[in-house]
């Protein structure tokens, strides 16, 4: 098993699974409670079969903290949101390969815009994608789901499939970020970084029990992963 990446794995908890009535108080406490990156799920009702967060939103959220917003756009066709998302105050901008017909192209234009490129890999999704374009990834991330809901089982076989993203961005010298988002818990975070992985995202995990338990649900993941 390779085992490269750092042992004490960021923590991304999405906010999907946030009360959305007070989005600027849960990320304000996700930030008191440890939280890493606030991953933000961008749902489109097309390419995913769930419509969530539009860049307005994120530029609402921007002052509630200084944590790197991580947006996971489920956007197709994404390349016209680009800009919008940037302006309103996302630092990484991870996309599908399946959002477009030129993904290098769109790699390429989240770096000109100042922010750090995500190729994200569905479940039936093949890595072959990530050779062609490794040298233009700040951060892959490896779906445990299929995109769209939270709260999901987590797909045991993606451990496999994370082992196998390290050895390509090893073998490429690359230094991104490896990510895994969908069912993350405990109970299987230490198999994820173990495989590889440095990033941990948490949706129902880290909201399980309210506001007062995002401290401990982060460090549950923390503690299970070192
Ligand atoms: O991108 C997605 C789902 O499409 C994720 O970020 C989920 O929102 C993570 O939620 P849990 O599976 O941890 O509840
Ligand atoms: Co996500």
């Amino acid at each position: 098993m390779t085992q490269t990446a750092a042992t004490a794995p960021l923590i991304c908890p999405s906010i999907l699974a946030s009360d959305f009535s007070r989005l600027g108080e849960e990320i304000r406490a996700l930030e008191a409670a440890g939280a890493d990156w606030i991953h933000v799920d961008v749902m489109d009702g097309h390419f995913v079969p769930n419509l969530t967060i539009g860049p307005d939103v994120v530029k609402a959220l921007r002052p509630h903290t200084s944590l790197p917003f991580d947006v996971h756009l489920m956007v197709a066709p994404v390349d016209n949101w680009l800009e919008a998302y940037r302006a309103a105050g996302a630092d990484i901008m991870s996309v599908h390969p399946e959002s477009g017909p030129h993904v290098h192209r769109t790699l390429g234009h989240i770096r000109q815009l100042g922010a750090k490129a995500g190729l994200v890999f569905n479940p039936a999704t093949p890595l072959s994608v990530l050779e062609e374009a490794v040298e233009l990834v700040d951060l892959v991330l490896i779906m445990s789901v299929n995109p769209g809901f939270g709260g999901q089982k987590f797909i045991e076989t993606s451990l496999r499939k994370i082992e196998r993203a390290r050895a390509i961005l090893d073998r490429a010298g690359s230094r991104a970020h490896l990510q895994v988002d969908g069912g993350v818990v405990a109970a299987n975070a230490g198999a994820c970084v173990a495989a590889g992985a440095d990033a941990l995202v948490a949706g129902s995990f880290v909201f399980k029990g309210g506001p007062d338990a995002y401290a401990a649900n982060i460090q549950a993941l923390k503690a299970a992963a070192a």
